[in-house]
């Protein structure tokens, strides 16, 4: 690393802005602890500080959510987005308002509710299918149901709470809860601590 930062310094092949620029990269780079991959993991520790390696075990306790009683859940609020969902978004998970996975009633046969979902990618479809396999023990341990879509080697969990409600409003309303944050992190945790056997791109 050091001898590129030499290389570099005497190349006049580069403009001196770009030349400066690039050092200046570079140094940081090379004062980092070099790291092989950024796994969720990787990015809540680095977030958070944590020294110990985590796993799903002992998850961070800074960040992950507790366990959630009771339903209606109520929805996210702001300082949850932003306390989580940087964090979240970092690690691929999106938001979007579709109408596809919401659970029917009598009031909504069908209705937009926004979810949470990310797309995984794996080296084989039988990667993908046990990973599949592993979040669906998931769901039955935290008792909360997402929907699943494997398509070859990808593999895209949607997720949103159905029996919610605003923090502060009155009627019920499918949305985005602390449930789903901690169900987000709790399946990205069981990725990294799989990532060596999921052979997953
Ligand atoms: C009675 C049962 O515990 C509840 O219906 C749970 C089951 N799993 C769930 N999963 C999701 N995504 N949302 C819920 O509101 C929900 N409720």
């Amino acid at each position: 690393m050091l001898a590129v930062l030499h290389s570099l310094r005497r190349s006049t092949l580069l403009p001196r802005s770009i030349r400066i620029r690039n050092l200046r990269l570079l140094s940081s780079l090379a004062s980092r602890p070099f790291s092989t991959s950024t796994t969720a993991l990787d990015i809540v520790y680095r977030r958070y500080g944590s020294t110990d390696a985590p796993s799903r075990q002992n998850p961070p306790p800074t960040l992950l959510p507790d366990p959630v009683s009771g339903w209606p859940t109520p929805w996210i609020t702001a300082e949850d987005i932003e306390r989580y969902m940087c964090v979240l978004n970092e690690n691929g998970w999106d938001i979007r308002f579709s109408a596809a996975h919401s659970k029917p009633t009598k009031s909504h046969p069908s209705r937009v509710v926004p979810e949470l979902f990310k797309t995984y990618h794996f080296a084989n479809v039988e990667f993908a299918a046990k990973f599949a396999e592993d979040v669906k023990e998931l769901m039955t341990e935290e008792n909360h149901h997402c929907v699943l879509h494997v398509a070859d080697t990808q593999l895209t969990i949607y997720t949103h709470t159905h029996s919610a409600r605003p923090a502060l409003g009155s009627k019920n309303a499918p949305g985005i809860t602390l449930r789903d944050v901690r169900f987000a992190m709790l399946v990205d945790l069981l990725h990294a601590n799989g990532a060596n056997d999921t052979g997953d791109s």
